[in-house]
Order: C-alpha cells, then sequence, then structure tokens
C-alpha cells in the first residue's frame, strides 16, 4: 500500500514523495524573466520537503501571458536564468518541474489584486489575445480574442515545442501542458469557446485536435525517459458534466496513446456561470474515475490541505500524487509538517541538514 512519504516512480523519473507543488502564478516576473522571487519562491518550497516542484503557468509567447507579469519560455535568456532555480530545487532532493501555457482569450489581464480584469483595449500594457472562436469569456474577461487562423494554430503549437526544447535543456524534469482552466487549449476543447466549424472545431474529435497535436509535437522533442504530463480540465460543472467527463475520459485516452505519462486532473473554468462544488477533495473522485478509465497516473488538487487527508487519498489508491497548492503558500514546510502529523518518518529528515540538525538539537 503506497502513503504519501514513499518515493514515486514515473519513466526515468523519482519522487523523494508523493506531494507535488501545484502550479501557481506569481505574477512578479517582467518580460517573462524570472528573478529573485521565483529563486526564493520555489527553493523554499523545494526546502519545504514536496516531492515535485512545478513551476507555475510559463508561456511559451509573449501573447500566451495572463498577465504582463507572468512568466515566459519564449527566448534563451529566459531559458538559462532558470537554470539556478532548477539547480536549487534539485539541491534539496526535489524534482523539478515546469508547467508550460498559453492563456489564450483570458490573455491581457491585469494581476488578480489589481483587478483580475482584461487591460483596457485602448491600454499599452495590454494586447489582443487569441483564441479559436471571437467569443469572450466574459465577466471580467470581456474582450473577445482574435479567431485564430490555420497559421496562427501552426505557430502556437510551434511556440509550445520551442518552450519544451528551452525546459528539456535547461534540467527540468517533468513537464506540464496546460491544457485547463479555460486557457487556450482548454477553450478549443470547450464547447462554451469553441464554435469554428474547419476542423478544429464541432465533433469532439475536432476540438480535441489542438490539444492532441500540440501534445504529440511536444512529445517527439521531450525526453522519454523524462515525464510529459498535462493539467487538464475534464468537467465544468455547467450542468452538462455527464457528457463532458464522458468526452474528456475518452480524449485522456487518446491523450495516452500520443505519449501523455500522468495527467493533473482539473476544472475547465470555461465559463464564468458554472457551479463549483468547493469541498474537501471535491475533485478526487473524478480524478479516481479518470484514473481507472484512461488508464493513466493521476493526481489532483483543490482543497487537499490536511497530511492524513492527502495519504489516504495514497493509500486508497485514489490519485497516485497528491497536489497540494494554497497550503504551501500559507506553509512551505506543510510537508514536514504532515510527516510530524502521520509519524510517517523522521519528520527532520524532511528538511534540509541546516534545518534537521537544529530540530533534533536540545533535545
Ligand atoms: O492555471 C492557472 C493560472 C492562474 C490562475 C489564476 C486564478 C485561478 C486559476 O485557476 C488559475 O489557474
Amino acid at each position: 500500500m503506497p502513503t504519501l512519504f514513499d518515493s514515486y516512480t514515473l519513466k526515468g523519473s523519482t519522487l523523494r514523495n508523493r506531494i507535488a507543488v501545484g502550479p501557481m502564478c506569481q505574477y512578479q516576473a517582467q518580460d517573462g524573466m524570472p528573478n529573485d522571487w521565483h529563486s526564493v519562491h520555489y527553493a523554499s518550497l523545494a526546502r519545504g520537503g514536496a516531492g515535485l516542484v512545478t513551476l507555475e503557468a510559463t508561456a511559451v509567447s509573449p501573447e500566451g501571458r495572463i498577465t504582463p507579469n507572468c512568466l515566459g519560455l519564449w527566448n534563451d535568456a529566459q531559458a538559462q536564468a532558470y537554470a539556478p532555480i532548477v539547480a536549487s530545487i534539485r539541491k534539496t532532493g526535489a524534482t523539478p518541474g515546469i508547467q508550460i501555457a498559453h492563456a489564450g482569450r483570458k490573455a491581457s489581464a491585469n494581476v488578480p489584486w489589481e483587478g483580475d480584469d482584461h487591460i483596457a483595449a485602448t491600454d499599452p500594457r495590454g494586447w489582443q489575445p487569441i483564441g479559436p472562436s471571437p467569443i469572450a469569456f466574459g465577466a471580467n474577461l470581456p474582450r473577445a480574442p482574435h479567431e485564430m487562423t490555420l497559421e496562427d494554430i501552426e505557430r502556437v503549437k510551434n511556440d509550445f515545442v520551442a518552450a519544451a526544447i528551452r525546459a528539456r535543456d535547461v534540467g527540468f524534469e517533468w513537464l506540464m501542458l496546460h491544457f485547463a482552466h479555460g486557457y487556450l487549449a482548454q477553450s478549443f476543447w470547450s464547447t462554451h469557446s469553441n464554435t469554428r466549424t474547419d476542423q478544429y472545431g464541432g465533433p469532439a474529435e475536432n476540438r480535441g485536435r489542438f490539444l492532441l497535436e500540440t501534445l504529440a509535437a511536444v512529445r517527439a522533442v521531450w525526453p522519454e525517459d523524462r515525464p510529459l504530463t498535462a493539467r487538464f480540465g475534464v468537467i465544468e460543472f455547467d450542468g452538462n458534466d455527464a457528457q463532458t467527463l464522458e468526452d474528456s475520459i475518452a480524449l485522456v485516452r487518446r491523450m495516452k496513446e500520443h505519449g501523455l505519462d500522468f495527467i493533473d486532473v482539473s476544472i475547465g473554468f470555461s465559463t464564468p456561470d458554472a457551479t463549483i462544488p468547493w469541498g474537501p477533495g471535491f475533485m478526487t473522485p473524478i480524478a479516481h474515475k479518470v484514473r481507472q478509465e484512461a488508464g493513466l497516473p493521476v493526481t489532483t488538487s483543490w482543497y487537499i490541505s490536511e497530511g492524513r487527508q492527502a495519504d489516504a487519498l495514497i493509500r486508497n489508491e485514489v490519485v497516485d500524487v497528491a497536489t497540494i497548492g494554497r497550503p504551501l503558500l500559507a506553509n512551505p514546510h506543510w510537508p514536514h509538517e504532515a510527516a510530524r502529523i502521520l509519524h510517517a518518518k523522521d519528520a527532520k529528515t524532511i528538511l534540509p541538514p541546516s534545518y534537521a540538525w537544529w530540530l533534533s538539537r536540545y533535545q
């Protein structure tokens, strides 16, 4: 029976435990460049004992950012700036991962604590969002995206490939494609945002095409021994959930055929009219259904906050890895606290020697 603090091996990668840091945008970059904020942030999470430290949504192009302050991986200078962050994560024994993303019609927005809304079209800080169809998300994101041409689609797929190559070459070990949360890839999948009548719209097979083509193109450059994963919104909570979930699981099976190794099961967030059933581990039964019916190892997040809760998910093989988000922002040493509560192992060994030694002194 696996437990939260057992290692986890996938392809040629072994995580020291089953705790993954969920990618959470920090909105602290300028021109996509990581800086000391990101260095300290990710090193702290790694020192706190997580097994997999996945960097936040990192844009594959300038237009792919959610906000002007999002990280990017669209040029070599950015790529090189991640090297010390990768090294600092590895130095603690954690595994470095990165989520590469394109925000699609949700792009060109103010940072959440400065409005969380589209930058005005007249504001020089912003840019024209793009998407499968000229349909705005609505609510705080009212700008209709430019409808992508087939050339645009090819360009963005190539941007994902170029970002994957840069992530590979700078040493990231896990790669996560952002296929969730109403961003570009999700917006091709969702009928809320995709009304195309060409080969990228209409039936599920067509709406999944951008995701599968992007996945296949990235797989071709991502090393076979390093996990290639995706965070994918399998449900919208919009009243059409049974059909959406059935279609999404069928697409996940296709993703597996195209080389996906692991999936982070999340929410579509394609419409402001969703009714999300927030509550402890509310996504875990859905993640387990995907795991069993698609035959891929899974993780999920959302309201997984307690050590015993996370450990039970692993012991009962509901999920293979527990993704912890906001609790880790509140306490980067959450893994240490969980180890103490669970008596899983000498909790001090979860932390770096500099901390563990002091915690063992003067007993
Ligand atoms: O993937 C993302 C990136 C940013 C973000 C921001 C708010 C809520 C979310 O669910 C988000 O998801």
